[in-house]
C-alpha cells in the first residue's frame, strides 16, 4: 500500500517506519526543513532503541522516503495519517490547529478516494472537523478515520509492532476494510482489532491515558501515606498487583508522571468534560496529586540541610521523563532542577540522552558531565529522578570515593533501603521510609513550567 505520514514526531516516525517494515511504501512529511535533511541523510531525529536499525533497511530498500512538500507526500497514496501535535491551549483543551490546517490544505490536494487517518490525540469531534475541513475545499471521495496510538516512548517499536490492540473508529465499510488490511500483520497473535464509531474511538485514547495517570497518581498518593504509617509502598505495590483485577504495570510511585501525553491528555478530558457540563472530580484530584509529586524530593532534602541549601553541590541522576528516551517534555527533572537553582544550589547533571534537550532550556545555569560518576564529584547529595537502567547497579566504592557526603535522595526507588544504610548511606527514597518530622509530604511547591523556561 501506498501510505502518507504528515507528521514526523516520535508518533508519525515510528508509523511510518514500522509500515515501511510490513512492506508498504512510506513518504513522510513534516513542515521541518531541517528534520526532513537529517532524514534524507539517513539521520534519526530522535532517540528511540531499535529505530535506527529498521529506518535504515526501509530507507535502503526505497520503501521509506521524506519532503517537505504535502502535495508530493500523498501522490497516489490510499491512507494519509495526520501524526501532527495537538498540545494543550491556555484553557487545556487541545489545539487541533496543527491538524485543522493540514485538512484544509488536503482539501485542494486530494485527487482520488483515500482514507485520512487521524492517529494524534484528538478530543471527541475532531473527525468530524476534519471530514468538514477536507470538504470545503474537495470534490472527490474521502473518509475520515479516528486510529488513536498507544506506543509509549522507549518501547514504541515494540508497542507498534505488537499492539495490545487497535482501535479504529469509523462507520465507512470501505474504510473499514483498508484499515484492516493495513494492520493485519501487527495482530497476527489474535491481538484485537476494535471497530467503533469516530466519538468512542477518540475517547477510548483519552481514557487510557487518564485511567493510567490515575493509577500512577494513586500509587504516590499510598507512598505519601506509607511515610506517614510506615509501611513500604513497594511491599504494598506488589501485594496489590498481584491481584489480576488490579495488575501489577503502572503501580510505581515515584516523582509523578511527565512527558509528551498524560499531563495534556488528563487536562483535555477535565476540559471536554467541562464543556460538557460534567465536573470529572476524579481526574482534578489526579493532577493535583502529580503537580505535588514533582518536587515532592525538596522538602526531603531540606529537611537534610537543615533548611539551607544555599552553596550545596547536588548533583542529577536523570533528566528524560522516563529511561530510554531523550524527551524532557513536562519531565519532573525540571521541576526538581528549578526548585533546587531557587534555594541558591549548583546543580551538576548526567543524562544518558536527553542533555542537548536540557542545554536548549537551560544553557549554563546547571552543569552537565559525561557519566554518571563525574556529577558526584564533590556532590553533597545524589537526586535520581529517571531510573536508566545504567544507575540501578552502579559502583558504589566509585561513587563514595567522588561524593562529599553519602547522601542520596532516591526518586525512582532505585535502590534497597536495606542496602544503603549497609553501605553507610543517608538514604530516601518514595514511600519507603518513615518520616517522622513534621515533614508536610504534601508541600506544594508552585514552579510552572513558563518559569522554568524564562529563567
Ligand atoms: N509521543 C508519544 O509517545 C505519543 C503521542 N501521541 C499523540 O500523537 C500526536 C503527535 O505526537 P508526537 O509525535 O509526540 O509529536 P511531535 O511534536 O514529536 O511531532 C510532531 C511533528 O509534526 C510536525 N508538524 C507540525 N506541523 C506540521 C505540518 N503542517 N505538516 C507536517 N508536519 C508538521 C512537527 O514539525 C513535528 O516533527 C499528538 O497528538 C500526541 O498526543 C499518541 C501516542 C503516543
Ligand atoms: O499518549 C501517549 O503519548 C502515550 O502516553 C504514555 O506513554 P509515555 O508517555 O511514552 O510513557 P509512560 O511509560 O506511560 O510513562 C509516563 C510517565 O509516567 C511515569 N510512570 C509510569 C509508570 C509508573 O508505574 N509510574 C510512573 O511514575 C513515567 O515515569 C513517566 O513520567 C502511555 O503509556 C502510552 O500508552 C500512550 O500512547
Amino acid at each position: 500500500m501506498k501510505i502518507t505520514v504528515v507528521g514526523t514526531g516520535y508518533v508519525g516516525l515510528v508509523t511510518g517506519t514500522c509500515f515501511a517494515e510490513t512492506g508498504n511504501f512510506v513518504t513522510c512529511v513534516d513542515i521541518d526543513e531541517q528534520k526532513v535533511c537529517k532524514m534524507k541523510e539517513g539521520i534519526v531525529p530522535i532517540y528511540e532503541p531499535g529505530l535506527d536499525i529498521m529506518f535504515e533497511r526501509n530507507i535502503n530498500e526505497g520503501r521509506l522516503t521524506f519532503t517537505t512538500k504535502l502535495e508530493d507526500a500523498i501522490e497516489g497514496a490510499e491512507v494519509i495519517f495526520l501524526a501532527l501535535p495537538t498540545p494543550p491551549g491556555a484553557d487545556g483543551a487541545a489545539d487541533l490547529s496543527f491538524i485543522l490546517k493540514v485538512a484544509e490544505q488536503l482539501g485542494s490536494l486530494i485527487k482520488d478516494y483515500v482514507v485520512v487517518i487521524d492517529k494524534s490525540t484528538v478530543p471527541v469531534g475532531t473527525a468530524k472537523k476534519v471530514r468538514q475541513k477536507i470538504a470545503m475545499n474537495c470534490n472527490c471521495e474521502f473518509d475520515v478515520v479516528s486510529n488513536p496510538e498507544f506506543l509509549r516512548e522507549g518501547v514504541a517499536i515494540e508497542d507498534f509492532m505488537k499492539p495490545d490492540r487497535v482501535v479504529i473508529g469509523t462507520s465507512s465499510e470501505r474504510a473499514k476494510k483498508l484499515m484492516e488490511k493495513l494492520y493485519a500483520p501487527f495482530v497476527m497473535q489474535g491481538n484485537p482489532i476494535h471497530i467503533m464509531d469516530e466519538e468512542s474511538a477518540e475517547l477510548t485514547k483519552y481514557a487510557a491515558n487518564a485511567f493510567l495517570a490515575m493509577k500512577i497518581s494513586f500509587m504516590n498518593e499510598i507512598a505519601n501515606l506509607c511515610e506517614k504509617v510506615g509501611a513500604n509502598v513497594d511491599m504494598v505495590r506488589m501485594g496489590i498487583g498481584t491481584d489480576k483485577r488490579i495488575g501489577n504495570r503502572f503501580l510505581f510511585a515515584g516523582v509523578g508522571y511527565g512527558g509528551s501525553c498524560f499531563p495534556k491528555d488528563v487536562k483535555a478530558l477535565v476540559k471536554t468534560a467541562k464543556d460538557n457540563n460534567y465536573d470529572f472530580k476524579i481526574l482534578n484530584a489526579v493532577e493535583d496529586i502529580n503537580e505535588i509529586q514533582k518536587t515532592i524530593m525538596i522538602p526531603k532534602i531540606k529537611n537534610f540541610f537543615k533548611g539551607n541549601l544555599m552553596g550545596k553541590r547536588i548533583a542529577i541522576w536523570g533528566l528524560a521523563f522516563k529511561p530510554n528516551t531523550d524527551d524532557i517534555r513536562e519531565a519532573p527533572a525540571l521541576y526538581i532542577i528549578n526548585s533546587l537553582l531557587a534555594e541558591g544550589t549548583e546543580i551538576v547533571a548526567f543524562d544518558p540522552e536527553a542533555m542537548d534537550n536540557v542545554k536548549k532550556i537551560m544553557g549554563d545555569r546547571i552543569t552537565f558531565v559525561d557519566n554518571q560518576y563525574d556529577a558526584l564529584l564533590k556532590a553533597d547529595a545524589l537526586v535520581i529522578v529517571t531510573e536508566w537502567p545504567a544507575f540501578r547497579t552502579p559502583d558504589f566504592p566509585k561513587m563514595i570515593q567522588r561524593m562529599n557526603a553519602k547522601v542520596i535522595f532516591d526518586g525512582r526507588n532505585v535502590f534497597k533501603t536495606e542496602q544503603m544504610k549497609e553501605l553507610g548511606f543517608h538514604y530516601e527514597s518514595i514511600g519507603r521510609e518513615k518520616v517522622t518530622r513534621d515533614s508536610k509530604p504534601g508541600e506544594k511547591i508552585t514552579i510552572s513550567k513558563d518559569k522554568i523556561i524564562e529563567n
